[in-house]
């Protein structure tokens, strides 16, 4: 029986799903265009974290070319199509997702989904992975508040939830997700396998998973004492 916490935020790519070769896929497609690329998969891994439009300006940067605000507009409204057409082709779930869903939801543990990813690929990944029913709340790429690194995608998750920041977890893969769990005061699980640039273990975390399937145990460790 988990006893704390009262909520958890999940990051999702890199932390719940590894969508990279979808992602990797689309963004050649769209550096093809401009006879540029391609990029490896590790290339495109460490950009992935803040955001596809994030992520478009890294690849043609990584490519040789650097784009200004009106262009990388332009790339990323290609971009949008090119992956909206490629979600879940390659895309899996991580090992031990639905193992740490379900003993969470078993025990009614309030859950949300906090991710930089656009909101047009967020609700069919969802869908097609039959994860919709564990996120009653979603704070997506255009929730309208900063993106992770910034504390306010986690902020805005706790507000709905209805939970004290004391009282919640985040679990993440990346420093985008260590930095806004520090910054909002939250306890911080990082799990192996995902997308980091650095590694996990240099982020501070309270503890690093080596996949999700460990979550539930850890769960027991973190709780506050007394
Ligand atoms: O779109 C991205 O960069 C990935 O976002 P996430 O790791 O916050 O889910
Ligand atoms: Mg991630």
């Amino acid at each position: 029986m988990i006893s704390w916490p009262k909520a958890v935020l999940f990051d999702f790519d890199g932390t719940l799903i590894d969508s990279a070769l979808d992602i990797h896929a689309a963004t050649n497609m769209l550096l093809a265009r401009d006879g540029l690329g391609p990029l490896s998969l590790p290339d495109v891994k460490a950009m992935i974290g803040e955001g596809t439009r994030k992520l478009v300006e890294r690849a043609f940067a990584a490519a040789g070319r650097s784009l200004d605000d009106a262009e990388l507009d332009d790339k990323y409204g290609q971009m949008v199509p090119l992956y909206a057409a490629n979600l879940t082709k390659l895309t899996q779930l991580m090992p031990g997702t639905t193992e740490a869903l379900t003993a969470l939801q078993r025990d009614k543990v309030a859950m949300a989904l906090v991710t930089n990813k656009p909101d047009f690929a967020i609700a069919e990944i969802l869908e097609h992975f039959d994860l919709a029913n564990y996120f009653p709340v979603i704070v997506g790429g255009e929730s309208g508040v900063p993106h992770k690194p910034a504390p306010d995608m986690l902020y805005l998750a706790l507000e709905k939830l209805g939970v004290e920041a004391g009282d919640a977890l985040f679990v993440g893969d990346s420093p985008a997700d260590a930095r806004s769990a520090q910054a909002a005061n939250m306890k911080l699980v990082l799990v192996e396998g995902g997308y980091s640039r650095e590694p996990l273990e240099s982020l501070g975390a309270d503890v690093v998973l080596q996949d999700l399937s460990e979550l539930e145990a850890a769960l027991a460790r973190l709780a506050p004492k007394g």
